[in-house]
């Protein structure tokens, strides 16, 4: 990593040492979503002697709303819910002035990439179980514009195929919804290069993603340089995103070996934005209207609960 670049990061805000009382906040509506896993989670934290509320969001962005006011006596907030969903929790999380609760996620979801990437337990008894032993860590987050973000946010092929995703496709065959809009959008050329500038560099690419986690749609990994417990940016770009170049980048990014293609960077970065006429974006695998805000570490650190 190249540390000049660097910037130097605060720690996570102090947390209550022990879980008293724990606020869950489940997506029905994300993929994988069973009323039976949150009842088994309820229980074992009833076991546990845990206070728990639970509710079911209504309607996309609820959960911001209800993590911006949570109850201070909230000791966690635990999301039921993919990325999309825990997305909209940190962005209420980071918009309370009083320190937020520890965050513990309940991975529903198409790809729950968080859950990958921390090696995340699914079954709900281990799940209370890690809740009340708390092993806390620092969960770094990136902004663009004065958007939060948990993971990434992107720029060219890989934002084209979430706008590209059928909704519906994706509530009935998950993750392959993914990969029907990659074929049907590969062989399109009428894409624009994303204009990225980076620490004061400008430069053209297909696709850009500037990043705080280490993986990538579920389990594979992006770059090796980062993670979400550990601080700091990266930049990872791709010049080429003809079928055949995507074959081998989904490869490699199979492999951990992304960076090792020709035509792609993985570099670390404290300022980013992106660019370009009609150039398509996403946060946390959600499309997002084009913007050139620039892209940086978030000040707020967050703490989460693992396993
Ligand atoms: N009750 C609801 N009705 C409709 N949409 C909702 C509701 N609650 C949350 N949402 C929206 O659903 C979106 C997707 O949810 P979520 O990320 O939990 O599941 P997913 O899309 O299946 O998983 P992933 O993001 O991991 O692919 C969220 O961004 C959120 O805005």
């Amino acid at each position: 990593m190249n540390t000049e670049t660097v910037p130097a990061f605060g720690g996570p805000e102090p947390v209550a040492p022990v879980t008293r009382h724990v606020q869950v906040v489940a997506n029905p509506t994300a993929g994988g979503f069973r009323f039976q896993t949150l009842d088994r989670l309820v229980a074992r934290l009833d076991d546990l002697g845990v206070r728990t509320d639970v509710r079911l969001t209504r309607q996309a962005g609820e959960l911001v709303e209800i993590a911006r006011g949570l109850s201070p006596t909230v000791d966690t907030l635990v999301v039921g819910g993919g990325d999309g969903s825990i997305n909209e929790a940190v962005r209420g999380l980071v918009d309370r002035p009083a320190a937020p609760p520890a965050l513990a996620i309940l991975p529903f979801g198409t790809a729950n990439v968080l859950a990958a990437e921390l090696s995340l337990p699914f079954a709900a008894h281990r799940i209370a179980e890690s809740i009340v032993a708390r092993k806390i860590a620092p969960l770094y987050l990136g902004r663009i514009g004065d958007r939060p973000f948990l993971l990434m946010a992107s720029a060219g092929f890989d934002a084209a195929v979430v706008h590209g995703v059928d909704p519906k496709l994706k509530r009935r065959i998950g993750k392959l919804a993914y990969v029907a809009a990659i074929f049907r959008l590969a062989f399109r050329r009428d894409r624009p290069d994303v204009i990225v500038t980076a620490d004061g560099e400008t430069f053209t690419c297909r696709i850009a993603v500037a990043t705080t986690a280490r993986c990538y749609g579920g389990p594979l990994t992006l770059t090796p340089h980062t993670g979400v417990t550990v601080p700091g940016l990266r930049l990872v770009t791709v010049d080429d995103d003809r079928p055949l170049a995507l074959l081998k980048a989904g490869v490699m990014l199979g492999l951990g070996r992304l960076a090792r293609l020709s035509g792609v960077t993985d570099r670390a970065v404290v300022k980013v934005r992106f660019a370009g006429a009609d150039v398509e974006m996403q946060v946390d695998g959600d499309p997002i209207a084009p913007t050139n805000g620039s892209i940086e570490a978030h000040p707020r650190v967050l703490s989460i609960i693992t396993a």
